[in-house]
Parts: structure tokens; C-alpha cells; sequence
């Protein structure tokens, strides 16, 4: 404490002393302060209300029913005495009935954790439970305490169904290569992985131990939006992982604010988390994948993906950041296309041509003559340059759709024997043909378009013009941001390479 920090508390408990004094109070037990004497307050050496404690020390009655509530007791009862073993387990899994596993799983082949348990068998590598951290598809994962250096860590207790082995054995070969491989140093904000064993069938991790995840960040902030600071920060550090990961041809598949940990709870630094669905760009096997909110078009329409459906779930992220409110939350994958299309746009042709889903959510419409007329007149009607830059398009498109390569975003085609649109299946012909009750979106925002849905999203108060000014211009940056991670199409969607170098991320 600075001596100018001291003198102000002495100053201030002066002026206590003297209020309470003028109003007839009986003044606080205080040592007057003389010129000499030290400046803090000094308490006589008799405390009052003080109790015994077993040790017999003088402790107080915070202290007695607190922190040595145990030794209190045994004063008041002498018979009682106080051993941990004797507390009840307390669970950590729900449901906790025993179904499996020699009635060590649950109906859910989860592994029932108490408190206090020890995993692990090998001298030198066991872990005590301490809390349950969180729950997923793929098991628990619990907060544990080395046994040997005493160093907490986050502990994933994996179902022990052969699928969700297989995949977390996937997930630890991953987890390994970038740990060892591709970022030795801890400096591009992946999950360390510290160790791996089998305990009574299940599968565990052990990983370095983060704080809260994103998601839990935006619900104590009671689901209002980040400020657009923290935002960039976290943005910042996630495109400097997706660039590794693009440059190690590695695509995470579920990027989400679940999935974005805090490394500690009062800094900014963030760590990706869950590389159990991640896969090499040339192991592309399973087309169901992604969190809804979080699921790319190319993966809802059945087409082929690569690392930017990575960037695509990044903007959903930073909006959800930014906003407090996911920007596109499906209730089914029908809706979370329609969500799309509604704020956006549609996909371009070649890839509604080309998914395997398409036909699922889309009507593909033949074009009547006279709707073509009315195209032709158009075009007569533009420049000739215009025109001609259109036949190159419309050639590229041919081209493209044929060796099954993208060129640009239009939403009919034309040129060929057939010239035809997509539109989205109303509502009622979707429900009925997949025999399921669609509901009407639900809107979180008043605005339906992603720019003014951010640049009408509440200010802060009580901003100072240049202050507001600048919100304004880094809003504008943010949309321009967001808008080129959820560009439809994946050939022309920015890499984290590209949006590395963007104004918003360059906080110019
Ligand atoms: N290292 C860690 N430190 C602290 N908490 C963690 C850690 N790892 C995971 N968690 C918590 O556990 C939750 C689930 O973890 P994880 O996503 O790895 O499990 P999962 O079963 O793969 O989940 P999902 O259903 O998303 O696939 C996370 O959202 C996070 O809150």
C-alpha cells in the first residue's frame, strides 16, 4: 500500500471517529491517533467475543462456526470426532442407478463419478475427483487433483460404448499431433493434452484445466453482448488457431461458444477445446456434423466440405458474441437453412445442383418462357459490356458445374437446355412431406438482415461523440468481418489466412 493510500484511510477513520462522537455514539474501539504513532488503526489487544478453540487459541465466532465448525463441536460433545471417510459419496452423475458395466455405468454407459473417487490404477498416474466441470456427448469431464504433484486438471470420462472410444481415440491422435507437432510451444490456443488411461472401461483424458466456456461468459453477462473490445480479442486469437489448423489441413467440425474455454477467469485468453469430431481434410467421412446453430450450408445441403466450415461457425460465434443471442438457432435443419436464406441469401446454384440433401429442402423450378422473356428484355436493356461479362459468368457456370467447380454466387441457371431456380419449400409442403409439425421461426432480432441487426444492437450509454463514432466505425468493420466468414459459397469464403489481414482483426 503507498503511503498516500494509508493517510487517506487514517484521514477518513478520523472523520468517523468525530461523526460518531458529535452524534453521542459510543466511538468504535480505536487507538486515538497521535502524530507519532503508526497511521493505521490498532485494535486493543483484548478482543471481545472471542471463543476457545481445541487448540486453545482465542478465535473468533466466524472462525469457530466457519473453518473449525469440527473442532467447535467436539468442545460442545467430547465423544464426537470428525473423519472424512465417514461422509457420504456425494455423485456427480445423473442418473446415478448402475445399469451396466458391472454397475459401474448408467443406462447411458456413463461411468457413475462420486467425489472423492480415484481414477486411474498405475502408481505415479492417479487423479481424485473433486467436481464435475461439464457434461457432453461423448462422457464427463471432471475436475481432478494429481496425486503426485498435486496440480489440478480437467479429467474426460468417456462413455464406454465402442463408438465414442473410437472417436475419442480420434480425438487423442489429434490432440497429440497438434500438442507435439504443430504448436510445441503453446502459443496458437489449443487444449494440452497430459496424459491418457483406461479406467474400469472407459476411456479418460487428461487435459490442462481451463475456466468457464464462452457460452457460460455470455450467460453471466445475462445474454447481452460482449463488449465489441473482447470480441476482437477472442476473434483475434481463434483466427490465429484456424489458420494452423487450415495450414495442418485439419478441420475442428464443432466450433462453438461450448467449445471456446477461458484459460483463467480474469483474463481474455482463450483455449479451443473438444477435437472430438475434428478429421484430415482428406478423411472427410461422416456429412453429420457441426452444432446446428453452428452448421455450415455446404454441410446442410449434402455437399463436399473442407477447413471453412470452420469459418463459417466463426461467425456465427462472433455474432453470437457480439449480439447475446445466437444469430441463427435452427430448431431443425430445415429451419436452420431457411434462418440462412432469410438473412442472407440462397446458396448459389452448382451447390444446390450438387448436394445430396437438396431436394429435401429445395423446390428446383423450371423457368417459363415468359419468365425468360422477362430476363431477356433485361439484358437487352444493359450495357454491352455488362452483357458480355454476363455471358463470360454464365459460361464459367457451365463450366464449373460440370467439372463440379464453384465460380460465383447466383441463385438461378441459365445457359443449356434448361434454365432453372431453387427456392425454398414453403413450410406446410416440408412438414408434411417429412411428416414432422415445422414451426414458424422465432425472431431474437427486431431487424431481419445482419447489418442492421449489429449496427442497431444497443450502444453502451452515455457514449462521447468521438467515443460513439468509434463504435460506429468498428461496427461497420465487425459486419464486414462476419459477412465474409458466412459467405454462402465455400469457394469464395475467406480463410483465416485472408481475414487475418482484415482492418477488424488489425484493430485499425
Ligand atoms: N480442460 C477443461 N477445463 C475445464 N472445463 C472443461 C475442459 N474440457 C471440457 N470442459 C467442460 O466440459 C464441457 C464438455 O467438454 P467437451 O466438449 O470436451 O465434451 P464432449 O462430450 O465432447 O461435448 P460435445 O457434446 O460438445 O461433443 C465443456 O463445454 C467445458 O465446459
Amino acid at each position: 500500500m503507498t503511503r498516500r493510500t494509508s493517510l487517506f484511510n487514517a484521514n477518513s477513520i478520523y472523520q468517523q471517529q468525530s461523526n460518531l462522537e458529535t452524534k453521542k455514539v459510543p466511538a468504535p474501539r480505536l487507538q486515538k491517533i497521535t502524530k507519532n504513532s503508526d497511521l493505521k488503526p490498532r485494535l486493543n489487544p483484548a478482543p471481545r467475543y472471542r471463543r476457545a478453540s481445541a487448540g486453545s487459541q482465542n478465535i473468533s465466532p466466524l472462525v469457530a462456526l466457519t473453518m473449525a465448525l469440527s473442532s467447535t463441536f467436539s468442545i460442545c460433545r467430547p465423544e464426537y470426532s470428525y473423519k472424512s471417510s465417514r461422509n457420504p459419496r456425494r455423485v456427480l452423475t445423473k442418473p446415478s442407478d448402475g445399469q451396466y458395466n458391472n454397475g459401474n455405468d448408467n443406462k447411458e454407459s456413463d461411468y457413475i463419478l462420486y467425489v472423492n473417487d480415484v481414477l486411474g490404477v498405475q502408481e505415479n498416474r492417479k487423479y481424485i475427483v473433486l467436481d464435475i466441470l461439464g457434461q457432453g456427448t461423448f462422457g464427463q469431464v471432471v475436475k481432478c487433483q494429481d496425486l503426485k504433484t498435486q496440480e489440478l486438471v480437467a479429467v474426460k470420462v468417456v462413455k464406454s460404448k465402442p463408438a465414442y472410444l473410437n472417436q475419442s481415440l480420434t480425438e487423442i491422435n489429434i490432440l497429440e499431433h497438434l500438442n507435439s507437432k504443430v504448436d510445441p510451444t503453446d502459443h496458437h490456443h489449443f487444449l494440452r493434452l497430459k496424459d491418457k488411461f483406461v479406467h474400469k472401461n472407459h476411456l479418460c483424458l487428461v487435459f490442462e484445466l481451463l475456466s468457464s466456456n464462452l457460452y457460460e461468459l455470455v450467460r453471466q453477462n445475462q445474454f447481452h453482448g460482449l463488449q465489441i473490445k473482447l470480441v476482437r480479442s477472442f476473434t483475434q486469437q481463434l483466427i490465429d488457431s484456424l489458420c494452423v489448423l487450415k495450414d495442418a489441413k485439419l478441420i475442428h467440425c464443432d466450433l462453438k461458444p461450448e467449445n471456446i474455454l477461458l484459460v483463467s477467469p480474469d483474463k481474455p485468453d482463450i483455449k479451443v477445446i473438444d477435437f472430438g469430431s475434428a478429421c484430415h481434410e482428406r478423411q472427410t467421412i461422416y456429412t453429420y456434423i457441426q452444432s446446428r446453430f453452428y452448421r455450415s450450408p455446404e454441410v446442410i445441403l449434402g455437399l463436399a466440405y473442407s477447413t471453412s466450415i470452420d469459418m463459417w461457425s466463426l461467425g456465427c460465434i462472433i455474432a453470437e458474441l457480439f449480439l447475446g443471442l445466437p444469430l441463427f438457432p435452427g430448431t431443425s435443419e430445415y429451419n436452420q437453412i431457411t434462418r440462412i436464406v432469410e438473412m442472407l441469401e440462397m446458396p448459389p446454384t452448382w451447390m444446390c445442383d450438387m448436394g445430396k440433401n437438396t431436394t429435401k429442402f429445395m423446390n428446383k423450378i423450371e423457368m417459363t418462357p415468359q419468365r425468360q422473356q422477362q430476363q431477356q428484355q433485361q439484358m437487352a436493356q444493359q450495357a454491352p459490356q455488362q452483357q458480355q461479362q454476363q455471358q463470360q459468368q454464365q459460361q464459367q457456370q457451365q463450366l464449373a458445374a460440370h467439372h463440379q467447380m464453384p465460380t460465383t454466387a447466383i441463385s438461378h441457371h441459365t445457359g443449356g437446355e434448361v434454365d432453372y431456380c431453387y427456392e425454398l419449400k414453403p413450410m406446410a409442403q416440408y412438414s408434411q412431406e417429412n411428416k414432422v409439425e415445422e414451426q414458424k421461426s422465432k425472431r431474437y432480432f427486431k431487424d431481419s438482415k445482419l447489418d442492421q441487426i449489429i449496427m442497431n444492437y444497443a450502444y453502451p450509454k452515455k457514449l462521447s461523440k468521438s467515443k460513439l463514432e468509434k463504435e460506429i466505425n468498428d461496427r461497420k468493420l465487425l459486419v464486414d468481418f462476419i459477412r465474409r466468414c458466412l459467405e454462402l459459397n465455400p469457394v469464395i469464403r475467406w480463410t483465416p489466412q485472408e481475414a487475418k489481414e482484415h482492418p477488424f482483426i488489425k484493430g485499425e
